[in-house]
């Protein structure tokens, strides 16, 4: 397939991903199972994990760069937290929820990757919030996700 867009510019870039991110953690702060796991984030919680999924997907280094952040240290966060399967299973369901509500692309291509992902990481945040030290070099690489399968979005052909 030529010319195939990233997930990054796909999904309409930073101020998608931020929209789509405040959105999602105003329904966490509100959620029984959520709130007190999320309590005391930081004001910029929301733009970093916007900023974190926006490289991962193929964008600028906003979080790496821009936040002085790093997989490690994004890692870092979830240590110790001792998150549960409902309270990922939770996480999960507002998130696509919110995507839905703000109207992220929805097409098959681009939900199976997102939702792809989003199982995978999510996951992976559990098994680390159940570590007490970060499996993480300072240095280790920022996960990097693509289409997957399909290989790119449905475009037909003119
Ligand atoms: C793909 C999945 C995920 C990504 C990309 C992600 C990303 C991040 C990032 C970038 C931070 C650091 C924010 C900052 O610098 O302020 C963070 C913190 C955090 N994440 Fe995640 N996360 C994921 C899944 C989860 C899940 C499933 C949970 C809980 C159910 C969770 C709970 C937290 C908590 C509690 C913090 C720390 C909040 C605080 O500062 O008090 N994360 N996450």
């Amino acid at each position: 397939m030529k010319n195939v867009p990233t997930l990054y510019n796909w999904v309409g870039g930073n101020d998608a991903l931020e929209n789509l991110t405040r959105v999602f953690y105003d329904k966490v702060l509100k959620d029984e199972l959520l709130h007190p796991v999320f309590k005391s984030m930081s004001a910029a919680h929301t733009k970093h994990v916007a900023h974190f999924i926006g490289e991962v997907f193929g964008g600028p280094p906003l979080y790496t760069e821009g936040d002085e952040g790093s997989h490690a240290k994004m890692v870092s966060h979830h240590i110790g937290k001792l998150l549960t399967e409902a309270q990922r299973q939770r996480w999960m369901t507002l998130l696509l929820e919110s995507a839905d509500e703000v109207g992220v692309a929805d097409d098959p291509e681009f939900r199976s990757a997102l939702v792809a992902y989003l199982e995978w990481g999510s996951r992976i945040a559990v098994i680390n919030s159940n570590l007490t030290d970060n499996p993480l070099q300072h240095d280790a690489p920022m996960p990097q996700w693509g289409w997957g399968v399909p290989g790119g979005p449905y475009i037909p052909e003119p």
